[in-house]
């Protein structure tokens, strides 16, 4: 039986090739890919590193090198929740028995400001993981500005994943997997009944013929389509997803959260996201936005603009006599707010101009920040008169980099790229 020995769904016609060659074949060796596996996100502001453990080894021959490197990355990530100065290991988001390109094990989730990627290839290099032969598969802009950088220095070859390929795969991977990932809100903007219900939209544990699912339009796996994926990260991405890797960005924006903490930094000498969030939390925007209240003395109804709607995003304070009074949390939240809005009238005009209902938040500028979630969750509620939903993930920002490694072997995509170049046989030996 001969072993193809590719991995990535980019060489495709290299495995047609092989497949003509050979009558029989396995897909076995994806179990080989060296462990340990790591996928890497490089960010315009933060960097996300994903670490895949095996837990499996009764199951499989792991080399003795192998194991060895697993207790050494073990000893260093896992043993710890916090690396330098900048690190941190997000504990609460670990998922466990995870099945990712055959092998069963535990996913960490790491993450570090990208300014610290140069010290960070350092440390690396310094702690001797260069060393090892292991999997790196890597994405988002860094995967491309760090590329020459990171494989001279650690002499290792990164497999790279472009970046919104990579956020799709990821968010597909986890919510198809963890039935309780997504979650909306219910009275989004009532402090006393706003409250996070599960969203089901993964049907994993169905059965692909259950006649509710294939009449709601979902695919095998469970996940309904189509839908909108807004990432709000220094960016914002919009794109539309209509099916298993189809998907377009149909829009995008500049003010998203690099905007958020940069106008924080300078109006509030804020000094990190967390201290720009906790400010906002503090703060009432409606000593810095001007409202229609503020203008009509009440609301414009006519043309449906209540009184509490943000007439002029920071448009109250513009004479020194009317910054007199207002906090550093004030203006916090007007950013925070600005930012949200903004952003959910980009993502809603695309959910109409597409037809589309669900709407996906994810990105770390929703990290520990539920005002902008929450009013992200009214705007789209409250002006599409409750036809579009707005959905959130628990590992906001994650997904790039968990998709960058789950895509090293994407099964379904490989089922259907082989039907579609003609190539007619069974695959079921590559099922895991
Ligand atoms: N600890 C943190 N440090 C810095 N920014 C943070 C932090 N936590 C959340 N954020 C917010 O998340 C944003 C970055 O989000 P994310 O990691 O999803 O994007 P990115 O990959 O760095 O950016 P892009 O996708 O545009 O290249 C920041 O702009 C900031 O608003
Ligand atoms: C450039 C990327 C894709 C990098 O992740 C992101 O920051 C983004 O989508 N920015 C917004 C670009 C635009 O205005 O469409």
């Amino acid at each position: 039986m001969k072993m193809l020995d590719i991995i990535l769904l980019e060489d495709i016609d290299a495995i047609i090739e092989q497949l003509k060659l050979h009558q029989n074949y396995s897909f076995s060796n994806f179990n080989e890919l060296p462990m340990p596996w790591f996928g890497l996100d490089i960010g315009g502001t933060l960097t996300k590193l994903v670490y895949f453990e095996p837990t499996d080894h009764g199951e499989y021959m792991d080399t003795q090198e192998e194991l060895l490197r697993g207790k050494t990355i073990r000893h260093y990530l896992v043993h710890n929740k916090a690396y330098g100065e900048t690190g941190i290991r997000d504990e609460h988001l670990q998922l466990d028995e995870v099945i990712m390109n055959g092998r069963i094990g535990t996913l960490h989730f790491i993450r570090f400001p990208t300014d610290r990627m140069i010290p960070f290839i350092q440390l690396v290099k310094s702690k001797g993981f260069a060393q090892m032969s292991s999997t790196v598969c890597a994405t988002g802009g860094g995967a491309i500005k760090y590329a020459r950088e990171a494989e001279l220095e650690l002499a290792m070859q990164l497999h790279k994943a472009d970046e919104l390929e990579s956020l799709i795969s990821g968010i597909e991977f986890i919510a198809e997997n963890y039935p309780d990932e997504c979650y909306y809100y219910d009275n989004p903007l009532d402090d006393e009944k706003c409250r996070q219900v599960i969203w089901r939209w993964s049907s994993a544990r169905c059965s692909s013929t259950d006649e509710q699912y294939q009449r709601e339009g979902r695919n095998e796996s469970g996940l309904q389509y189509p839908y909108v994926v807004c990432n709000i990260g220094s960016g914002v991405s919009v794109l539309v997803v209509r099916g298993h890797n189809e998907f377009e960005r149909v829009s995008g924006s500049s003010i998203g959260g690099g905007f958020f903490q940069g106008l924080c930094s300078l109006l509030c000498n804020s000094q990190s996201f967390e201290d720009s969030i906790e400010l906002a939390t503090r703060g009432d925007n409606r000593n810095v936005d001007k409202l229609v209240g503020d203008i009509y003395g009440c609301g414009y109804e006519s043309i449906g603009l209540p009184s509490d709607t943000v007439a002029a995003s920071f448009g109250k304070i513009s004479s020194p006599q009317d910054r007199e009074n207002v906090r550093v949390e004030d203006l916090a939240r007007s950013a925070l707010v600005t930012t949200a809005n903004n952003i959910g009238s980009i993502a809603l005009n695309v959910a109409k101009q597409h037809g589309v209902e669900r709407i996906v938040f994810v990105g770390n500028f929703l990290r520990v920040n539920p005002i902008a979630a929450r009013h992200l969750a009214n705007a789209m509620n409250f002006w599409s008169k409750g036809s579009k939903k707005a959905l959130f993930l628990k590992h906001e920002g994650y997904f790039g980099a968990v998709g960058c490694l789950d895509k090293l072997v994407d099964v379904t995509e490989m089922r259907r790229l082989l039907r579609a170049k003609g190539v007619n046989i069974s695959l079921d030996e590559m099922s895991p």
